[in-house]
C-alpha cells in the first residue's frame, strides 16, 4: 500500500473516532440507547448469525463456570484439528501433550450436518485498586456462532451435547492436583488466582503405611462409605463432607496418611496455610474456589492461629519446666515459623468453625477436611467436636505390626530371626515410624538386611 493510501486511511479512522467521542458527549443517553438498539436490529437484518458467549466466571464472579471448563475440554479434543494457533499443555502424568485453542482463535464444528464456529478471547477489565498502576482482571470467554436458521437444534441439542461430552473428557483426563493458597495480599492484579497448584504425585498408599491393619481397614471403610454416600447425605440433610483429625507425635505419618487418603479416593488436595489468609472473609473465598472430590488440609492447626480458646499459650507448666513442645525441637521450630504469620492474619476460631460447617461449606460437592496436630489437647473442643471433626485418628509410635509393613516395603522381608528381638524392644521403647523407616533404608550397597535390622 502506498503512503498516500495509508494517510487517507488513518485520517478516516481519526475522523471516525472523533465522531464517536462527540456522539458520546453530546447526544443524550436515552437517544443513544435508541440508536444502539436500532443499529443492532439493522445489523441483525444483514448479519444472519447468532452469537452466544460463555464466560469463565459466573455472574456471581466467585466461581469458575462449569460450562466454560466443559467447553474448553470439548474444544481441546474435538476441534483443534482445524485451529492454527494452539497452546500446548501437558496431560495426565506427563505422558502426552494436549492442545488447547489459543486466544482469538476460531475453530469450526459440525453437529448433525450443521456448521458452527467457536472462538476464544478475553477482555481485560480495570479493577478497583489502591495501587498507582492500573490493575486489570482478565475475563475469558468462548463465543459460539451459528446461522439463525439452526437456532433450535443448537440451543436445545448441540450445547447440551458439548457440555456433556466436555464433562466426560474431564473425568477421563483428570490429573490430580495439589493446591496451596496464595497469600491474600497477592489476590488482586493481572492473572491473579487464589490457589496455585502442582500435579499431585505423592506415592503413599494404605499398603505402604506402617499402621495396625485393623485400624487401616477401618479408615478405608470409612472413606469408601463417605465417597459413596451422596444419597445418604442428601437424605439426612447434611452437607456431603467429613472431618478427620489426625494427631500424634512428629514423624508418625500424619502427612503420609493424607497422601494415602487422596490416592485411595482419587481426590485433589488443598493444603491451606492459614497464616497467610488475611481474614475470615478471605478464608471463605478460598473455600468457594475449591472443587468437589477434594481433601482440604490444615496442617499443625495448633500452631497456625490462636485457636486454642481459654487454654492457650502454656509457655511453661506450673513447675516452671519446659512443656512437651519446648522439649521437642521439631514442634518448637514449627511454632516459631508460624508465629510471624499469626501477627498478620485475622482469621478467628469462629471464622474457622464457619469454614468447616457454615452454610458456605456445602457448596461444591464432596469434600474431606483434615486437621493435623502434634498436641490434640491444645485445641479448642468446639473445633474438634464430632460433627466437625467426625473421626479422630491417633497416629502413634511404631508398633511391631507397623514395623512389619515397613520391613516389607523397605527390605522386602516377611520374617527374619531378628524379628523376635525387635518385637520385644518395640514394646519397651517409643520410636516413630520415620525413625524406623530411616534405619531400614540401606545407606550403601554394602549394607545388607541384617545390618539394617540391627540398627
Ligand atoms: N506410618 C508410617 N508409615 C510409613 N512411612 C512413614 C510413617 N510415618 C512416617 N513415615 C515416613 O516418615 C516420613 C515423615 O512422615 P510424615 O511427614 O508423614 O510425619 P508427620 O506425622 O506428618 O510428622 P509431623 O508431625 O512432623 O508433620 C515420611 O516421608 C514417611 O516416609
Ligand atoms: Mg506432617
Amino acid at each position: 500500500m502506498t503512503g498516500e493510501v495509508w494517510t487517507q486511511l488513518s485520517s478516516a479512522i481519526t475522523g471516525l473516532m472523533l465522531a464517536w467521542v462527540m456522539f458520546q458527549q453530546y447526544f443524550p443517553s436515552q437517544f443513544r440507547g435508541y440508536l444502539e438498539k436500532y443499529s443492532q436490529k439493522l445489523i441483525g437484518l444483514v448479519d444472519p448469525y447468532i452469537h452466544i458467549t460463555f464466560h469463565e466466571f459466573t455472574s456471581e464472579r466467585l466461581k469458575r463456570s462449569e460450562a466454560f471448563s466443559a467447553i474448553q475440554n470439548y474444544l481441546s479434543s474435538n476441534s483443534t484439528k482445524n485451529a492454527k494457533n494452539l497452546k500446548a499443555e501437558v496431560a495426565r502424568k506427563g505422558q502426552s501433550v494436549v492442545l488447547v485453542m489459543d486466544d482469538y482463535e476460531e475453530v469450526t464444528d459440525v453437529f448433525n450436518g450443521v456448521k458452527v464456529w467457536w472462538s476464544s478471547s478475553f477482555k481485560a477489565t480495570p479493577q478497583q485498586s489502591l495501587s498507582y498502576y492500573p490493575v486489570f482482571e482478565e475475563r475469558r470467554f468462548f463465543t459460539l456462532k451459528f446461522h439463525r436458521s439452526h437456532r433450535e437444534i443448537i440451543t436445545e441439542k448441540y450445547v447440551e451435547h458439548v457440555l456433556k461430552e466436555g464433562k466426560e473428557i474431564a473425568v477421563r483426563n483428570r490429573q490430580r492436583k495439589l493446591y496451596t493458597n496464595n497469600p491474600s495480599d497477592n489476590w488482586s492484579g493481572w492473572k491473579s488466582t487464589k490457589w496455585s497448584h502442582v500435579v499431585f504425585e505423592h506415592p503413599a498408599t494404605f499398603d505402604s503405611l506402617g499402621m495396625e491393619t485393623k485400624k487401616k481397614e477401618e479408615i478405608k471403610k470409612d472413606l469408601i462409605k463417605f465417597s459413596k454416600g451422596k444419597n445418604y447425605y442428601a437424605k439426612i440433610g447434611k452437607a456431603w463432607k467429613r472431618g478427620y483429625l489426625l494427631y500424634g507425635p512428629p514423624g508418625t505419618g500424619k502427612s503420609t496418611m493424607i497422601a494415602a487418603m487422596a490416592n485411595f479416593l482419587d481426590y485433589d488436595v488443598y493444603d491451606i496455610e492459614l497464616t497467610t489468609v488475611k481474614d475470615n472473609s478471605d478464608l471463605r473465598k478460598l473455600l468457594i474456589e475449591t472443587t468437589g472430590k477434594s481433601i482440604i488440609v490444615i496442617e499443625d492447626i495448633d500452631c497456625s492461629l490462636d485457636l486454642t480458646g481459654q487454654r492457650k499459650k502454656r509457655e511453661k507448666d506450673e513447675n516452671g519446666d519446659e512443656t512437651d513442645e519446648e522439649k521437642d525441637p521439631i514442634s518448637k521450630k514449627k511454632k516459631e515459623a508460624k508465629e510471624e504469620g499469626k501477627r498478620t492474619s485475622k482469621v478467628t476460631l469462629s471464622g474457622l468453625l464457619n469454614f468447616i460447617d457454615g452454610i458456605w461449606s456445602a457448596c461444591g460437592g464432596e469434600r474431606i477436611i483434615v486437621f493435623t496436630t502434634n498436641y490434640v489437647d491444645r485445641l479448642d473442643p468446639a473445633l474438634i467436636r464430632r460433627g466437625r471433626m467426625d473421626k479422630h485418628i491417633e497416629m502413634s509410635y511404631c508398633c511391631f505390626e507397623a514395623f512389619k509393613v515397613l520391613a516389607k516395603n523397605y527390605l522386602e522381608l516377611e520374617s527374619h530371626e531378628l524379628f523376635g528381638k525387635i518385637e520385644e524392644l518395640m514394646g519397651q521403647t517409643e520410636i516413630s515410624p520415620t525413625d524406623v523407616a530411616e534405619n531400614l533404608m540401606p545407606k550403601s550397597d554394602e549394607e545388607d538386611v541384617e545390618t539394617c535390622l540391627k540398627c
